[in-house]
């Protein structure tokens, strides 16, 4: 195989007859039940770590040959974030493997030791998005490894350089019977959902996304759908103008705004539009003091198809450009950009922006805000303000950007059209687990289950239901009812509607007797 400038050879197809084979063995290997021994897993996921390290200058390489993505971008968002969803996984792995406890069981039903066990789900299948090739397709991996699954990814063929990588880190590091890695574009991808997997996960636009939901309805098949929106940011009068333009231009500069997290547009109130702009402007100029042409911390749009996306977006705004708006389609550069618009129905507002260029709309009252978010995308991916209950998203942070995604731990994921379900950290090994419910019931128990078998007996149950049945604490209006019950339970916890509560009250309580006592003795009572 040839080798490019470099060292990272060209993305090569992998055929068809080659994907089938690949999918016959990795479904055999879980048959095996290989994959679901726990030392066999923390010990992939201990490799995987290794083949990141050792692989770290070509990543840096490959995501820098295919959208100018920044060295430090490379490591802190790509490399050391995949770095550590291995760590996690490992260092947590045996507390995620234990059977869980059964919530709010009854009391005489704890001899059966109920309990979940989260069983691996199979084959799965991760059909990844270009913009984080590294971040996103190996969360998932570490995720279905620590589940105790086998694995194919097929990495987008628009990020080639880093496939590649990806593929050579498959082939360096992981069992090669359990978890694969095949090349493809349209074709490719169709083909291999002709298999049947046990979950596909699938990142990108939901357009695709759609696509992808068919194809898996067709078999029954769980998706995990990572997909876009058009995020919303809130900036009112009583927010620091400064920060929130720091911020919001910042996540819109990082990987050239190619962040699916990333804000669309900007929702901000009518009497501080100007000085918010001069604010984003103020902070352009010291992100990149020569301009964004010349800073080698800012990536370039991944292709042509993209560029000309966006390039499109930006000719038919009615808007008025007041920040940036140059590019250039040599090297597919478009400056971090910021358009004033006046119309929900401008392009800039109403498609998905995915790149460094954003909107801001004036509002005048916090329900007109409210509104326009609502009719723009009822259901973003992300959302950046204070008006969480009153605009629904996948996830949210106040007074910041993506901060909630930007941690490793925290459940990355969309509601309605920007995604179903959930992934990274914990939450990726419950995404690839499945919930089985366990119950062991002792022999003896039968004298407590008399009651289940013919000939049935309503005197039987009668009793039975003296000895078990919980009654409620509601009346027919759905008032509670207070009882003795909960005058007890009112005066047992001091009041308190938490354990935190309830220790805080013991605390003030110990604290007021022991300031008694001294003051008793202070006085020699
Ligand atoms: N929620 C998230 O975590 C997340 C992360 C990154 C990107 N995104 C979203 O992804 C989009 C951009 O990424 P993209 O351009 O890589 O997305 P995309 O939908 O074009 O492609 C994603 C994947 O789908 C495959 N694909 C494309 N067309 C297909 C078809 N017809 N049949 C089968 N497979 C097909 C591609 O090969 C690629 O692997 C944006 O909308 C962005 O918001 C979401
Ligand atoms: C603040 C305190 C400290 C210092 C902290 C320091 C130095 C923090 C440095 C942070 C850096 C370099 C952060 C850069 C992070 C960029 C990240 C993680 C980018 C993430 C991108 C993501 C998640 C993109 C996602 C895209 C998706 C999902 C879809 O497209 C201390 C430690 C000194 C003291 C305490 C306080």
């Amino acid at each position: 195989m040839a080798l490019e400038t470099g060292g990272i050879p060209p993305l090569q197809l992998t055929a068809l007859d080659d994907i089938t084979a690949r999918y016959e063995t990795i479904r055999a290997t879980f048959r095996s039940g290989r994959t679901r021994d726990v030392e066999y897993r923390k010990q992939q996921i201990r490799r995987l770590y290794w083949g990141l390290v050792d692989n770290a200058e070509l990543i840096e390489l490959a995501l820098h040959k295919d959208m100018g993505k920044s060295r430090f971008e490379a490591n802190v968002s790509e490399i050391d974030w995949c770095k550590q969803e291995c760590l996690d996984a490992v260092e947590n792995l045996d507390e995620w493997t234990r059977d869980e406890p059964v919530r709010h069981m009854p009391l005489q039903f704890l001899p059966m030791k109920p309990r979940i066990r989260n069983e691996p789900l199979g084959a799965i299948l991760n059909i990844g998005a270009y913009n984080f090739p590294f971040q996103l397709n190996v969360s998932a991996l570490v995720g279905a490894i620590a589940a105790g699954n086998t694995f194919m990814l097929k990495p987008s063929e628009t990020s080639p350089h880093s496939a590649v990588v990806l593929g050579k880190i498959f082939d360096e590091a992981l069992d090669p019977e359990s978890y694969v890695c095949v090349q493809g574009a349209v074709d490719e991808t169709r083909h291999i959902l002709e298999h049947k997997f046990d979950k596909i996960v699938f990142t990108g636009g939901r357009r695709t996304g759609t696509i992808i939901a068919k194809k898996a309805a067709e078999t029954l098949t769980p998706v995990l759908l990572e997909l876009g929106g058009q995020n919303p940011a809130f900036v009112t009068r009583h927010g620091d103008l400064g920060i929130a333009a720091r911020r919001l231009l910042w996540q819109k500069c990082l990987n050239a705004g190619q962040v699916c997290v990333s804000h669309n547009y900007a929702l901000v109130e009518r009497c501080v539009v100007n000085r918010f702009v001069d604010e984003v402007k103020k902070q352009y100029a010291e992100f990149m003091p020569q301009g964004a042409r010349s800073s080698p911390d800012y990536a370039r749009i991944v292709n042509r198809g993209h560029y000309d996306r966006l390039k499109k977006m930006l000719d038919n705004t009615k808007g008025k450009i007041v920040m940036g708006g140059s590019m250039d389609e040599a090297d597919f550069f478009i400056e971090p950009t910021v358009v004033l618009v006046d119309d929900v129905g401008d392009s800039m507002v109403a498609e998905e922006s995915f790149g460094p260029i954003w909107s801001i709309m004036p509002f005048d009252t916090l329900d007109e805000a409210i509104d326009i978010a609502n009719r723009v995308d009822p259901t973003p991916l992300a959302l950046f303000s204070f008006v969480f209950s009153r605009v629904t998203s996948g996830g949210a942070t106040m007074n910041d950007g993506f901060f909630h995604s930007m941690l490793n731990p925290t459940p990355l994921g969309g509601v309605g059209t920007s995604g179903t379900g959930n992934y990274h950290g914990y939450y990726s090994f419950k995404a690839f687990s499945h919930q089985r419910s366990i119950a062991k019931v002792p022999s003896w128990a039968d004298k407590l289950l008399r009651v289940r078998y013919m000939p049935y007996s309503f005197s039987e149950l009668r009793r039975h239901r003296r000895m078990v049945e919980k009654k409620p604490n509601f009346d027919r209006n759905g008032k509670l009812v207070k009882g003795l019950k909960y005058w007890l339970a009112v005066l047992l916890s001091l009041g308190a509607k938490s354990a935190t509560g309830f220790v805080f009250r013991v605390g003030v309580v110990v604290a007021l007797a022991v300031a008694l006592g001294l003051k008793r003795r202070s006085f020699g009572v």
